[in-house]
């Protein structure tokens, strides 16, 4: 065996939602922020995302996370957030699957029952409170960014489906919501071929005629990924949603082939997202629960604790809580003669 790069990872799940962590074998990335590191490594290590995320290591409906060394002295603990097109600045399934390592694995101590830690997500800070029991982590909660409505009822245009009623948020990335009902898509995840299609059309559309910015930071645009919602079905549960996380470049002649994947767990950022909009309608206050449903029927817990403004907007402080779970560990390698150093994808799943 031959290794010119070996990366050490922890396979892990937050409600069914894929979240590689690795803990070793990262090269030194350069910045005075988690957010410049990021950048640091889309500019000069792209190569690790994509050898992480796609074929023969990863799949399309895998997610990525590096542990990286903090910056900021309040943080234990920085990482970054590798999807198939973006590094996403902040992630809720993510943040549950590396806060699920980082104590299970004991990079960080875990104090039973409730551990509390600082983690540098590219987004900023965010404080983690984590149950613990046994050994185990049985709920992550977190405090998000701050997260804010932009477009509430904007029109788009839509090759194929004509004027679509929209919204855009930013929840720790930046959504385009839309009521699967208002357009006559089935939210059931057998359905998941449509509602990645119709997502991807509606996305695409979004960018070019809602292009928006953030006002803390102009390096993070959007939109970059959907929120399809629906009113709740389960008891218990306040509404349910499917994301579409792209997984290659949208062509509009040829709609048809768009390439996306749903996210398995009710997505924390496109909650937080949706909550935003809720809270902008009237429709949700401070300190009530949002429990947003996923196509697996898992859950996340989101609550608005308090309200903030970000530049112009009017904006929400919401926490998030789901679990995680650890189902493998790996040790990846790269051979100096696999002609795939970048992985691959082909059309029949990609
Ligand atoms: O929970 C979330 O926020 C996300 N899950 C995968 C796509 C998003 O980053």
């Amino acid at each position: 065996m031959r290794i010119s790069r070996m990366i050490q990872a922890v396979e892990a799940h937050a409600e069914g939602e894929p979240g590689r962590v690795i803990t070793g074998g990262m090269p030194h990335l350069r910045g005075n922020s988690v957010f410049a590191k990021m950048q640091d490594m889309a500019r000069n290590h792209d190569d690790i995302r994509l050898q992480m995320l796609r074929e023969p290591r990863g799949n399309p409906g895998l997610c990525c996370n590096a542990i990286v060394p903090p910056c900021h002295p309040e943080a234990d603990m920085g990482f970054i957030i590798f999807e198939q097109t973006e590094y996403p600045p902040m992630s809720g399934s993510n943040t549950i699957c590396v806060v699920t390592v980082l104590l299970e694995t004991g990079v960080l101590p875990m104090i039973e029952p409730v551990t509390d830690l600082t983690l540098e997500a590219p987004a900023g800070l965010i404080k983690v409170r984590a149950t613990c029991q046994d050994g185990k982590v049985t709920r992550v909660e977190f405090l998000n960014v701050p997260a804010f409505a932009v477009h509430l009822d904007a029109v788009v245009e839509v090759p194929g489906l004509g004027s679509v009623t929209v919204d855009v948020a930013w929840g720790g990335m930046f959504f385009v919501l839309t009521d699967a009902d208002r357009i006559g898509v089935s939210l059931e995840a057998n359905n998941g071929s449509e509602i990645v299609r119709i997502s991807e059309a509606i996305r695409h559309a979004a960018a070019e005629q809602l292009p928006v910015r953030h006002p803390d930071n102009p390096d993070i645009t959007g939109p970059t990924i959907t929120n399809m919602y629906g009113a709740p079905v389960a008891t218990g549960t306040h509404g349910r949603g499917a994301i579409t996380i792209s997984t290659g470049d949208f062509d509009p002649a040829r709609p048809q082939e768009a390439s996306g994947i749903l996210d398995r767990s009710p997505c924390g950022t496109g909650t937080c997202a949706k909550m935003a909009v809720l809270h902008a309608r009237g429709q949700l206050g401070v300190g009530q629960d949002y429990v947003n449903a996923g196509p697996l029927g898992t859950t996340f817990t989101g609550r608005i604790v308090e309200t903030t403004n970000v530049g112009p907007y009017p904006a929400i402080v919401p926490t998030l809580s789901g679990q995680g779970w650890i189902h493998g560990t790996a040790n990846w390698t790269l051979d100096p003669t696999d002609p795939f150093p970048h992985g691959y994808t082909v059309g029949d799943m990609w």
